[in-house]
This record gives structure tokens, sequence and C-alpha cells, in this order.
């Protein structure tokens, strides 16, 4: 029994199911796939249960707080693929007040785990009386709806001394108006849990400021950042799942502040540990203007148990973007004009961004390369229509003594004037476009690597099945053409400026390779992107894209 989708419900004491969360989810992830919705319920254990009592309320006490933080730091140790969303909405400072306000999940749910014997037998008695009952409560489960009974979590009788007490079982206050920030990129278990806890916190609004623009550049691979309405849909889905009852206001923020500086109701702000220096900040701004100095929160850090040697400790939205790399960024578009084999893959990229390290490595593991600045070369040599029309167009100057065309001359030319880099093109590049094409035809089978720098540009996408681009920030850039090249720092520029921007690139591409640092990173991404491809081919081959 394998559910994409199930809804856990807990009923043993707060206490007891902090201690037993890891190995619940080792448990749940051999039977749900995909989503894992829990519902902590421990008020079903000690009363009779009925179908009109399956959502009982629960007090918000620090002891709820750290087991909704204990199942976001367990996750990514047990199963990383597991997508948990801990539902809050019935859980709040004033139980007397709450009112039952069904969750509507967005993924239909296949399967209802609980750990209590009498939720198992109200299951076995009537499975269609209690879907029913559970309906009320919480939208979207499958008629086919199934049945696991947790065992890890022991059904009450190791639990009896685990009743809630002392000072950890005292409520939390809330306030009304929370507010929190950042980029919410790739949103991880980190991320959940700081919008989890600052959904706890708060009765009414929840003001969320989500970064965009230059504030963002300046994070590592900021060009492989989800864009800004991406990264606000799945903060504002994540929330309105597990806490309905709130207000949500998602603010684009272009500096650490946001709203936190203009609005006055705000009174409690969430931090991460990172981030609450950030905070004090926010406060001393706040007396300036003669706001009220907002409660500060601060979520310690959730650990990433994937990371390897070179990655942070905690779950980062910057591993997550370096683990994308060599990765499928953007699905392969259909090319019904292009036969299954060879399978073409087009490599661009900026002006010393890697493009050579990175075919001569895909040479290695068996690419076929055609190199489209060679065929350049060959597009005009003397003789050639291209070589004739670059001459009227440029004149004598751009020739050399052997009578080639001297691109040591032409570069500078075309480099420091669009108009005439577009004349250079619209002579040279359907002279490389048929030479290509030919050598194309040359090979039936396996893998053909079209390195042309300006692929995109030129509008050859058409030709190969996706493209990859190498690329590495402006600085590093700028810094390799006037060591390779002999260029000053203004030409060098002029060069970079004359071609796409790594970011409109990158979105265009399909798989991306950052070559900023040591080889052999560079190879490891290469190499993925390697294995990647060659399933992708497989299924091609077996239809199944
Ligand atoms: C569609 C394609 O990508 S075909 C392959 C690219 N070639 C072309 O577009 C043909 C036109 N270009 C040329 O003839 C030559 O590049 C010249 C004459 C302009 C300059 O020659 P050179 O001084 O020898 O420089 P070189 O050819 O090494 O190019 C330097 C950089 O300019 C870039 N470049 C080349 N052609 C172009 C172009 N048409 N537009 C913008 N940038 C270009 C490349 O990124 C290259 O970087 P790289 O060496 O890291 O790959």
């Amino acid at each position: 029994m394998l559910a994409k989708t199930g809804l856990l419900i807990l009923t043993q004491p707060i206490s007891y199911v902090k201690t037993l969360i890891p190995k619940v989810i080792a448990e749940a992830s051999v039977v749900v796939s995909e989503t894992l919705y829990v519902c902590l319920q421990p008020a079903l254990q000690s009363q009779h249960v009925t179908h009109s009592s399956l959502l009982q309320p629960l007090t918000l006490t620090q002891e709820v707080e750290s087991c909704l933080a204990s199942f976001y730091r367990s996750v990514s140790g047990v199963c990383h693929t597991l997508d948990v969303k801990v539902l809050l909405a019935h859980i709040c400072s004033n139980t007397a007040q709450y009112s039952v306000t069904p969750y509507s999940l967005q993924k239909p749910v296949s399967l209802l785990l609980s750990d209590s014997l009498i939720v198992k037998d109200l299951w076995q008695k009537n499975p269609v009386h209690l879907t029913g009952a559970l309906k009320s409560a919480f939208s979207n489960l499958d008629s086919n709806l199934d049945f696991h009974f947790v065992k890890s979590s022991g059904d009450g009788q190791a639990s009896e001394n685990f009743s809630e007490t002392g000072s950890s079982s005292e409520p939390v206050v809330i306030y009304p108006n929370v507010v929190l920030g950042g980029t919410f990129d790739r949103l991880h278990d980190g991320h959940k849990l700081l919008l989890s806890q600052s959904s706890l916190l708060c009765g009414k609004k929840l003001t969320i400021g989500i970064t965009d623009g230059e504030v963002n550049k300046k994070k590592l691979l900021w060009e492989l950042m989800q864009p800004y309405p991406l990264r606000e849909q799945q903060v504002v889905s994540f929330v309105s799942e597990i806490k309905p009852t709130i207000t949500l206001e998602p603010v684009q923020i272009f500096d650490p502040f946001g709203p936190t500086i203009t609005d006055p109701d705000l009174q409690c702000l969430v931090v991460s540990q990172e981030t609450s220096a950030g905070g004090e900040a926010v406060n001393r701004e706040r007396l300036k203007v003669g706001f009220p100095c907002l409660k500060m929160v601060a979520i310690d850090l959730v650990d990433d148990a994937c990371r390897s040697a070179d990655e942070e400790e905690k779950i980062s939205s910057s591993s997550l973007r370096k683990r994308a790399l060599g990765t499928l960024l953007h699905p392969i578009p259909s090319r019904p004009n292009l036969p299954p084999s060879p399978y073409i893959v087009g490599v661009v990229g900026g002006i010393a961004s890697g493009k050579t390290r990175l075919c001569s490595v895909l040479g290695s593991l068996g690419a076929k390369i055609i190199d489209c600045d060679l065929l350049g070369h060959r597009a005009y040599v003397k003789g050639t229509d291209a070589h004739r029309q670059i001459v009227e167009e440029f004149g004598e100057i751009v020739v050399g003594e052997d009578g080639e065309i001297n691109r040591q001359k032409l570069g500078p030319i075309v480099f420091s004037d669009k108009s005439r880099l577009s004349k250079l093109n619209s002579i040279v590049w359907p002279a490389i476009c048929s030479l290509a094409e030919k050598e194309i035809k040359q090979t039936t089978s396996g893998v053909i690597v079209l390195e042309a720098a300006v692929l995109l540009e030129a509008g050859w996408d058409s030709m190969v099945h996706e493209v990859w681009t190498t690329f590495v920030t402006r600085e590093e850039a700028v810094k390799r053409i006037m060591t390779r090249n002999g260029l000053s720092q203004e030409a060098a520029e002029k060069r970079i400026d004359s071609q796409l921007s790594n970011i409109d690139r990158i979105q265009k591409c399909n798989v991306a390779i950052c070559t900023q640092w040591e080889v052999q990173v560079t190879d490891k991404q290469i190499k993925k992107a390697w294995a990647l491809l060659q399933t992708r081919i497989k299924s091609l081959a077996q239809n199944k894209l």
C-alpha cells in the first residue's frame, strides 16, 4: 500500500509524541510517498470518540511548539523527500472559544494513518461512516480512503508517564498581527518551521515579506532563484493549508525591513537565529518613527541531514540551488522536427564561462562535440561567400597579410557596436549553420554536443533537443577575459554586454553548470548532468517523455 498523500492523526500526549517523531515519520514514509498532513489530537485519547468529536482544539503550549519543531527537524534526517505539513488551525490559546474550521487540503488524501486503537476500531466497524465524519473536518479525502494503524507510537500503554505538566504546559501568548520575512526560495523544512511557528503565534493577520530585486542578487547562485510569483504562491499555499483561519498578507520587499518599519499595528516579529540581528535593527527603526517595538521570537535553524562536506550545516536555499546545478531546471521542449537519435545538446554560455571545459568533459564521457567557433573560422576562409561579404561590409582593414579575416581586428569593431555585430552575425551564422547541419547528418546515434556560444541569440534552439549553459559571476568573467585575452577591463565588459545576461540565458536553458569554483566541482556537476541526461534519453526512447 503506497499512497501519494496521507493524513496522520496522532492521539498520544504531546510530550510522548515528541519522543517518537522520527520513528513515526519513518513508518509513515513506508506507506506515503509524497505529502503527509499531520493532525495532533491528544484529546481523542482521553475521551470517548464520536464522529462529531474528531477535530478537537488543542491549547498552544511550549510543549506543542517544541513538538512542531521536532517534526520539521526530523523530516530531513528520516525521509527528506516527504512533504510534511503539520495542521495548526485547531491549536489555539483559548480552546473554549474554538469553533471547528475545516482544513482545505490541496492534495487528495488516500490514506488515513493513526496511532489510536479507537480510530482503528471505528474504521473497522464502519469505514464509510468514519470517512463521512472526517470529511466535516478535512476536505479532499478520497472516496477510496484506506487506513494504516501507526504501531510505532504504541497506543498509549507507554505514554502513561507523559502527561503534560510543568512550565512547558503553560499557554503561549498569541498576537493578532505577526510578521516574518525571507526569500523563501525552494520552500524547505526550515522555511516551513518558520512559517508554522509564525502561524501558531498569529491570531489574525500574518504579514509575510518576500524579498525580490537587488537584495536577492547578493545571494549565492541568485540566478537560479525561483521567480517571485512562484515563491509567493508556495508560501501562501503552505500557510493557507496549515492555518486557514488567519488572513495572509504576502508583501514583495526590496530591502531587509519591508513592512516592519511602515506598519505600526504589527506586534510580533518571528526571525530565525541567523536574522535576529536584523530584528533588533527593525526595532531601532520603529522607535525612530514612534512605533511600538515588536516582540521578537527567534526560531532555531533546522539541520540539513543530506548536506555534503562543502555545504552549510543548516538547510539552506543556497545549498538547494547548488544541488540544482546539473539537474533539469526547465522541462525539455517537444521537438517533433528532430529524430530522437542522435540526441543533440546545445551548449551556450557567456564569454569565458567555461564552455570549453564542459565540452571536453562531455567529449570524454562519449559525446561527439561540434565546435561552432571552429566552424566559424571555416565559414569565412578566403574564397568563401562570407569572406567576400565581410570585406565588403567592414573593409580591407579586417583582412590580414595572408588574405584571411583577422579576428583580432574584427573583434573590437563588432564588440563595441551592436549594429555591426548583428551585421557580422547575419553574414556568418547561415554559413556556420549549414556546416553544423552537415556534421550532424554524419552521426546517427549517441549524443551530439553543439557548442555555440550564442545559439539562443541565433535562434538555433530548434536544432537541438535541449540547451545547457555554463556561467560564472560577472566579476569572475571579467577577470578571466583580462587574463586569457589580455583585454582591458573596459573591453572585457563590452564583450560581456554584447551577449545575453546570465539570468536571461539560465531562464532559457534546461541545465546550468557553474564553473566558478575548483575544476573538481565543475566536473562533478557535469557528471551528474550527463547521468541525468542518459535517463532522459532512455525515457525518450521508451516514449515516456
Ligand atoms: C550561433 C553561434 O553561437 S556560432 C559560434 C559563435 N560565432 C559567431 O557567432 C560568429 C561571429 N563571431 C566571430 O566571428 C568571432 O567571434 C569574432 C571575429 C567576432 C571575434 O573573434 P575572436 O577575437 O577570435 O574571439 P572569439 O571568437 O574567441 O570570441 C570571443 C568570445 O566572444 C563571444 N562571441 C563570439 N561570437 C559572438 C557573437 N556573434 N555575439 C556575441 N558574442 C560572441 C564568445 O562568447 C566568445 O567567448 P568564448 O571564447 O569564451 O567562447
